[in-house]
């Protein structure tokens, strides 16, 4: 997303894109906002062991300037994360009703004007493993500068970024796979704040930026943060876990929390004087962020320390303060000036908001998932060994067959494992998907990525692989097999094949879009294909299937169709030769026309399964369309679920 601005609607852009004559169009300097407030923000959820409302968040209150950091802090469980999600327009805890304003120079904003105006980079931001530094960057800019955006200026500014966090001599190296070391945890934590940083955000909501690393790396992570805030104005709001001195008094403002009650909210250097006055002395020689937590601390309990009065007497008296009466004032004061006419103040409305080109999205998301396949030998790589291994176990044990009666059971076994086993395996894309959909729900909360881009990509990527896995399955088992020995009827079973291959991994995507947990998934969709399998019309003829699985689940099942346009392929076209007795007499086990004549026609075979031989190309659309259905609810599922 790049926002640009004009001095005729108030904003004075330096941000404009390079082709419209614009000054610095790698800068990511904050000329719109001047300051981000929050009022009366309450949060209530309903209590988990009671079902009584509770309030987690009461009451706050706050305002942060352009060129400000500010540090949510408390203990653990005071509510960091739920404030933070509250004023960046995030659910802020599961099923929370959340009330109050988020106000934005003034003027109260909305989830998509916030999403405009904001990135949020959270605890375990979703990087991709297999990209370099400079992909992942570039990517994300690639996902939300507008088309406009020339790719010179586009890798400048990347470039440039890379060099503010200090990247530039890992450029070139992957993020990190469980076989591929790459990043350290800090300079993976840079490159998640980096790669949130080149869409242009003019307020940065960062979740424990810090969380899992030492204090050394911790200051490092946070200065780097601080500095390029500081350059480029921006508003800056993290929440924090008990931070070293260092990295405690890089920040400009303290928003102390206990118990979802506001203890304090200043700057931090007045903080000491503050809690002096309200008899809290801070001892000298002490981490205040050390001082402030053990203050506030409910949890922990020592002998003759009340800490549950303290700070409901610490809460009482910031509810009196000056300090907060003041914070109110200025809040009311931004209000007002932002409501003066003809006043100064950037106005929302007018802020233009410049996306990339519909298409764009979609093709940048290909581009990225292809260098990910190519290179996640984990997700990818094993997989083809899985159905290439496969294919040989399968093509060895149904090892050439000749046309005989005596292999006929043998062949529709063959058939119908073929498709039902390889369809079982699609369990194998669920964590693949999974990580996928991680990184799509984090874009999408930033609102970089919609659905429908992620659904059509993740579509589209999928079919060369999917070919490729049916091209090495078929050419080993099709011939290993010996199936009918015809150029066409090869080229028919792999359309089969793949057809079932790209329905098996649509019901992958359904299932793990509507369940976004791995054992959830896995087990939903193993139950599913195990369903499939039984009512396809192998394990139990159609003609005898009792009713229910017949009129419910037979005829939406794909590995049914899949079933019989295989067995179509092999037998419409071939007789098989029944045994001979001593004298000479035909024994034919399959009662066939051709009985007379010593041989069993492959159509008699299809009959005993009530299979019609010649509506192959009704099957393929129904194919077709089972796969979109699945496809479309899968998007439904991420459009309204999650
Ligand atoms: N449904 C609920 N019932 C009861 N308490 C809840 C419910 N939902 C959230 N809470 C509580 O709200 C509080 C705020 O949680 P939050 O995650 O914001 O805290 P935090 O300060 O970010 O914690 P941490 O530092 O451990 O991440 C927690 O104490 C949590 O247990």
């Amino acid at each position: 997303m790049g926002r640009s601005s004009s001095s005729n609607n108030g904003f004075v852009g330096k941000n404009h894109d390079p082709e419209m004559g614009g000054i610095e169009p790698t800068s990511l300097i904050n000329d719109v906002v001047q300051n981000y407030a929050w009022r009366n923000m309450n949060v209530q959820v309903k209590d988990r062991v009671t079902g009584d409302a509770l309030s987690i968040l009461a009451d706050t209150n706050g305002i942060v300037h352009a060129g400000e950091i500010i540090a949510i802090m408390g203990p653990s469980g005071s509510g960091k994360t739920t404030l933070l999600n509250a004023i960046a327009h995030r659910a802020a805890a599961a099923k929370a009703t959340t009330t109050g304003d988020r106000l934005a120079n003034g003027q109260v904003a909305n989830l998509q004007r916030i999403r405009d105006l904001s990135s949020y980079v959270e605890q375990d931001d979703a990087l991709i493993g297999s990209l370099t530094v400079r992909e992942t960057v570039d990517f994300a800019a690639g996902l939300s500068l507008p088309s406009s955006f020339s790719k010179t200026a586009r890798l400048r500014r990347v470039d440039d970024l890379i060099a503010s966090f200090g990247l530039q001599d890992q450029s070139q190296t992957i993020v990190g796979t469980p076989i591929k070391k790459g990043l350290s945890g800090g300079q993976k934590k840079r490159l998640g704040v980096c790669s949130r940083l080149v869409t242009d955000p003019k307020i940065l909501f960062l979740d424990e930026p810090t969380s899992g690393l030492d204090s050394t790396l911790s200051y490092e992570v946070m200065n780097y943060i601080k500095k390029i805030g500081r350059e480029n104005n921006l508003i800056i709001i993290a929440s924090i876990h008990q931070p070293s001195t260092a990295t405690f008094t890089l920040f400009d403002k303290l928003f102390l929390l206990s118990r979802g009650k506001t203890c304090y909210f200043g700057s931090i250097s007045e903080a000491r004087g503050y809690f002096d006055r309200i008899g809290y002395t801070m001892p000298s020689e002490v981490n205040p962020a050390e001082f402030f937590l053990d203050l506030i601390n409910t949890d922990l309990v020592k002998e003759g320390d009340d800490v549950v009065a303290r700070v409901k007497d610490i809460t009482a008296k910031w509810l009196e303060s000056s300090e907060a009466a003041n914070i109110n004032q200025e809040i009311d004061a931004v209000v007002a000036k932002a409501h003066v006419p003809g006043s100064s103040v950037p106005q929302l409305s007018s802020i233009k908001v410049q996306k990339p080109d519909s298409w764009t999205i979609p093709l940048v998301l290909l581009q990225r998932s292809w260098i990910k396949s190519y290179r996640d030998i984990v997700a990818y790589g094993i997989r083809i060994i899985m159905y290439l291994g496969l294919a040989i176990l399968m093509g060895t044990v149904f090892l050439r067959f000749s046309p005989t009666q005596e292999y006929i059971q043998s062949y529709i076994n063959a058939i119908f494992f073929s498709s039902a086993f390889m369809s079982f395996m699609a369990v194998a894309y669920v964590p693949a998907y999974l990580e996928d959909q991680a990184t799509f729900v984090k874009e999408r909360a930033n609102g970089i990525v919609g659905p429908f881009s992620f659904m059509l990509s993740n579509f589209i990527i999928g079919l060369p692989f999917l070919f490729l896995i049916t091209l090495l399955f078929s050419v080993v088992e099709y011939w290993l097999t010996g199936f009918r020995a015809s150029g066409t009827g090869f080229m028919t079973f792999i359309m089969w094949l793949f057809l079932d291959l790209v329905a098996a991994e649509s019901l992958v995507v359904l299932v793990s879009s509507v369940f976004p947990v791995f054992v959830v998934a896995l087990a939903v969709t193993a139950f599913s294909n195990g369903l499939w399998m039984c009512v396809n019309g192998f394990l139990v003829p159609i003609t005898i299937l009792n009713v229910f699985w017949k009129y419910v689940f037979h005829y939406i099942d794909y590995q049914a169709y899949v079933f019989q346009g295989m067995m179509v392929n092999e037998f419409k076209y071939r007789t098989y030769s029944c045994a001979t007795s001593g004298e000479g007499q035909y024994q034919c086990s399959y009662p066939s026309s051709l009985n007379s004549g010593g041989l069993v026609a492959g159509v008699d075979v299809l009959r005993t399964y009530d299979i019609n031989p010649n509506v192959q190309g009704m099957w393929v659309g129904i194919m077709v369309a089972i796969i979109a259905v699945y496809r479309l609810l899968g998007y439904l599922a991420l459009r309204f679920k999650l």
